[in-house]
């Protein structure tokens, strides 16, 4: 017999693939839908200021396209250098100058994450220092011939090929790809949205092995 879910639908309020894999790796089950706003940086921004703000305003903006009552999630992730923001490359000239300036340094993962609810809205923050070794020209060419480039912030993905250039990373890593699992399941709990570790507690022997 149908019963009715006995908590609020949750809605992942993105078009990132990344971000809905990122979910169902630690089981919150969910649905899906892009939201589109401004994410152009105001003159005198911040990085961190910038991403909550944005972050903020994707949740607010999903709400609009969920049913009410329905937890929403949203996120924006940025790659930060010598205080500059470094969004999606728009063409393999802006890709390779965005790689250049992260050759042999490190730079700043900024994730913001919003959950909204009714009137009720959290964001929180995940920062995480990425090291790249030296980038010879002609990878950075080659890299962008790709294709993984190009929808990603700084112009590289960590869990893709970019993880060639990757020698040290302190913070989270899921925080690099779109989302901090950790904080996020934590967060997500606060609005009763379990991840699998809120279904054990109703059913231990629902949980399957990966
Ligand atoms: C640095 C880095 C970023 N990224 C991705 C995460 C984000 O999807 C993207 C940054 O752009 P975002 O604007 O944060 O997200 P998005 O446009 O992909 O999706 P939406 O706004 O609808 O939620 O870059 C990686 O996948 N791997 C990486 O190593």
């Amino acid at each position: 017999m149908y019963s009715e879910p006995k908590t609020a639908p949750f809605y992942l309020a993105s078009a990132s693939p990344r971000r809905s894999e990122l979910l169902t790796q630690i089981g919150v089950v969910h649905r899906q839908f892009a939201c589109s706003i401004d994410e152009s940086v105001r003159a005198g921004e911040g990085a961190v200021d910038y991403v909550e703000r944005v972050t903020r305003a994707k949740a607010l903006a999903g709400q609009h396209q969920a049913p009410d009552g329905a937890v929403v999630l949203a996120a924006d992730t940025a790659v930060v250098i010598d205080d500059r923001i470094l969004g999606k490359p728009m063409d393999a000239d802006d890709a390779a100058v965005m790689l250049r300036s992260l050759s042999g340094r490190t730079h700043r993962v900024i994730t913001a994450v919003a959950v909204a609810c009714g009137e009720r809205i959290e964001v929180i923050r995940v920062d995480t220092d990425v090291s790249f070794r030296p980038i010879a020209a002609a990878e950075i060419q080659a890299y962008w011939m790709t294709g993984e480039p190009a929808d990603k912030a700084g112009g590289y993905a960590i869990q893709g090929l970019g993880a060639v250039f990757v020698a040290m990373i302190q913070g989270s890593y899921s925080a690099v790809v779109g989302l901090p699992l950790a904080e996020t399941a934590q967060l997500l709990s606060s609005f009763g949205v379990d991840c699998w570790q809120g279904r054990q507690a109703e059913s231990p022997s629902g949980l399957t092995q990966a």
